[in-house]
């Protein structure tokens, strides 16, 4: 938290400094906020109106802005007001209600949630003349939209659904390796011993499974019915999904271009001023890798509020050939940064979060299976 120009400290923006963006009019929204759009670290993005559906992916450039580009790549124009279904295998353009007028040392990244990415929905924000996918440059004033491409599941989505999120941050909030290894002796941020922290914290898979019935993960059907993005509790795992066991040989065949929700063989603890993403282990390798990761708020996974023990979820995908993941294997790292300030609330205090202290879990859609 160590400030740039002695006022005004480094750091990503919890709640209450990402509603003073809103008071100041450096964030705006189409509609009044969600009571809960605003997360202990990032803020909800909902979606607007309409959804194009375009040919392909695409970013702007620095010349370009979103609205010129969809000129030529629509396709098709789809009202989201009464709903509609996203289609599997379709890339989908969506302008978001929220937009930014970022003063000149704010910047803002953007993920999706973990709920979307529990349901392989590949989501990234793109602002105009961007160069980056969920990356909005420091005074970024302009629109923001969503793309969205649904791989496993077909899903219903409307005006106002929140499949990603964003977060502010002013000046550079990284926590040094040598840092983490200081705030891991203070209160451990992962199980186990001997960890290399460079990098951000190593996260390995659990290939053990669950001590009464070795549940290790599930593997995601395909053609199946079609998933509301806003419907908690609504679906049955088993119409979506095929548990999975390794009946005692502690590792897995990954089917390539399948799509698996994994669990974490470690706890992990992200401390009440810290916020942390999971990022891949290693880009280079490119055979499987954990395919959203995400953010990972304040308190996540913290006894003071209530997550002790909470694993991360793993999507994971291997990509072109069949490969086998062992138990222990490395395949993400938890990136660690501080917050500008102290937060008022962290992730679980309420009672209202969908994954806190949680383990092996998939999307909140979904209703428990035991
Ligand atoms: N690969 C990931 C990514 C995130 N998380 C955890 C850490 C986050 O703090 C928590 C909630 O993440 P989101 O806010 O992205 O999730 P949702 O908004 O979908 O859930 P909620 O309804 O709890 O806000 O999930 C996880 O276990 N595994």
């Amino acid at each position: 938290m160590t400030a740039t120009d002695g006022t005004r400290p480094t750091g990503i923006f919890p709640a209450h400094m990402i509603r003073e963006l809103f008071a100041s009019g450096a964030a705006e929204s189409a509609r009044p906020l969600d009571a809960d759009q605003i997360q202990p670290a990032s803020l909800d993005l909902r979606l607007g109106d309409v959804a194009y559906r375009v040919r392909a992916s695409f970013l702007t450039g620095p010349e370009l802005t979103v609205e010129e580009k969809l000129q030529d790549l629509r396709l098709h124009t789809i009202p989201l007001t009464g709903g509609a279904v996203l289609e599997t295998g379709c890339v989908y353009i969506v302008p978001l209600m929220e937009r930014l007028a970022l003063p000149g040392d704010i910047a803002a990244a953007a993920n999706p949630k973990s709920s979307t990415g529990r349901l392989d929905v590949f989501t990234r924000v793109i602002a105009d003349r961007g160069r980056a996918f969920d990356t909005v440059p420091a005074g970024y004033s302009g629109p923001l939209y969503a793309e969205i491409s649904p791989r496993t599941f077909p899903v219903l989505v409307r005006a106002g659904s929140r499949l990603s999120q964003i977060r502010f941050r002013r000046g550079s909030a990284r926590i040094t390796e040598g840092d983490l290894a200081a705030l891991h002796r203070a209160m451990p941020l992962i199980d186990g011993a001997g960890h290399d922290f460079s990098g951000g914290v190593p996260v390995s898979i659990d290939l053990e499974g669950r001590p009464h019935d070795g549940l290790v993960g599930f593997r995601a059907k395909r053609h199946t019915a079609v998933i509301d993005v806003d419907a908690k509790n609504a679906c049955d795992v088993l119409d979506f999904w095929e548990p999975m066991t390794t009946r005692g040989s502690r590792s897995l065949v990954l089917d390539p271009n399948e799509f698996y929700i994994l669990v974490s063989r470690e706890a992990v603890c992200v401390p009440p001023e810290t916020a942390a993403e999971m990022v891949p282990f290693d880009p280079l390798v490119g055979e499987f890798r954990v395919h959203y990761a995400g953010f990972f708020d304040p308190g996540f996974g913290y006894d003071g509020a209530g997550g002790a023990g909470a694993r991360a979820v793993l999507e994971v995908r291997s990509h072109e050939v069949p490969f086998i993941v062992d138990h222990g294997q490395t395949v993400g790292r938890l990136v660690y940064e501080h917050l500008a300030e102290k937060p008022e609330a962290l992730y679980g205090e309420g009672g209202t979060s969908s994954y806190q202290g949680q383990a092996l879990k998939l999307s909140k859609h979904f209703r428990a299976l035991d």
